[in-house]
């Protein structure tokens, strides 16, 4: 079984193909939100934020101001409902995404959903089954989960090499996955949920294969760890096919982004993720001279992967589809994070329970 979706196959006729421009309805613009509305409207062909929803009236007016047109609609489960939008961007905080999923799938339309998918495993399932009725009888998916790592040129690239044996067979994986901070409120379970979450779906990226099992160490803390938190994590996953990966998770570095990813195969290994220039990134607090090339955060590093992801999306749901990482992928990291929290809380080896597809 393929881990990667792609979608081509179950794109409609080109009739079905709006004349106008893509009518985007973007669903919280906070951080991430604000950020896809601003991209969506300079640099995505195709597509215009017509709507924008989010819990603070005054956040939607302001980003609205921003673009010509758009209209600021107080309910998000309205927005997906209007008529005069074609697809939706979910950005709300996760425990929202499943019903405006399921709102999305219920109207027909794409979405591209903010990963994560769903908070747990069972309800990420549920929205498996729910686009599986619609595509059973459409032949069309709708949706899409925002990993967007899938779509940075550096990881494309690492996928392509191993996926041609370039590396012989790939047997190990090491990750690094670094954050110079995070609010006060990011937890150990978060710090699994929400960041390694991203080398879940990377690890199947490049693997081509499930996860089987996880187990999470807990070494010394740094003293930046927010309060209760065990910062950093050591997170080791063992594939289906008895490959290993593990991810040094470490969210309160004081230094700048850092995401690296270093295959190791039979027959050579390749990574990704060093800044050019970098001379060293110790010392305490990121001074320029400390952190030269290294991106502040995530919207800077995958500025460019989000630019690919939106407008492909755009592009494919324009059509009526998605092309791009399916919901199969959202629920088989939720199941996999769910593994990792209990592995994190027991200090023993996981095994992840994966419905049949
Ligand atoms: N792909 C990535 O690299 C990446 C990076 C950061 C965040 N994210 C994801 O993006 C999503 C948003 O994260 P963020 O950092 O922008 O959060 P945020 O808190 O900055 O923004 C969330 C916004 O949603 C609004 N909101 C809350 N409940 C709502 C509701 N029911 N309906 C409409 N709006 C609502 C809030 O007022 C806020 O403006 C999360 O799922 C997060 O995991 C992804
Ligand atoms: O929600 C964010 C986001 O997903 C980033 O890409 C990740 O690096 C952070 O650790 C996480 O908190």
């Amino acid at each position: 079984m393929t881990t990667t979706e792609t979608q081509a196959g179950v794109l409609p006729a080109m009739a079905d193909v709006p004349a106008h421009g893509l009518r985007v309805a973007v669903l919280g613009v906070g951080m991430m939100g604000a950020d896809h509305v601003a991209r969506l409207h300079s640099r995505i062909s195709g597509a215009e934020v017509v709507t924008v929803s989010d819990a603070s009236a005054e956040k939607a007016e302001q980003v609205a101001a921003g673009v010509p047109r758009c209209r600021v609609v107080g309910d998000p489960l309205a927005a997906i409902a209007d008529d005069g939008v074609d697809a939706v961007l979910v950005a709300t905080p996760g425990q929202f995404h499943e019903e405006q999923v399921l709102a999305c799938i219920e109207h027909g339309k794409p979405v591209l959903c903010e990963k994560p998918l769903t908070m747990d495993a069972d309800s990420s399932i549920a929205v498996v089954r729910a686009e599986d009725a619609y595509t059973a009888r459409t032949g069309r998916r709708l949706v899409q989960v925002g990993f967007m790592r899938r779509f940075d040129p550096e990881y494309a690239q690492l996928r392509a090499l191993v996926a041609e044996g370039g590396l012989g067979e790939p047997l190990i994986v090491h990750c690094a996955h670094r954050n110079a901070a995070v609010p006060p409120h990011f937890t150990s379970e978060m710090m699994v949920n929400d960041s390694v979450v991203h080398e879940v779906d990377v690890a199947r990226f490049l693997l081509d294969e499930e996860i089987a099992a996880v187990t999470v160490l807990r070494p010394r803390a740094t003293r930046h760890a927010v309060a209760g938190q065990s910062d950093p994590l050591l997170v080791l996953f063992e594939t289906t096919g008895g490959r290993l990966v593990d991810v040094e998770v470490f969210v309160s570095t004081g230094v700048g982004y850092e995401v690296r990813t270093e295959v190791v195969g039979e027959d050579g290994s390749a990574v990704i993720g060093l800044d050019a220039g970098l001379l060293r990134t110790s010392g305490g607090a990121a001074g320029p001279s400390r952190s030269a090339g290294i991106a502040p955060d995530f919207r800077v590093r995958f500025g460019r992967a989000y630019d690919v992801e939106l407008q492909r999306w755009a592009d494919a749901a324009r059509r009526g589809g998605i092309d791009g990482p399916g919901a199969w992928d959202g629920y088989a990291a939720q199941a996999v994070c769910a593994a990792g929290v209990e592995a994190l809380r027991t200090g023993r080896r996981t095994e992840v329970r994966l419905e049949q597809r």
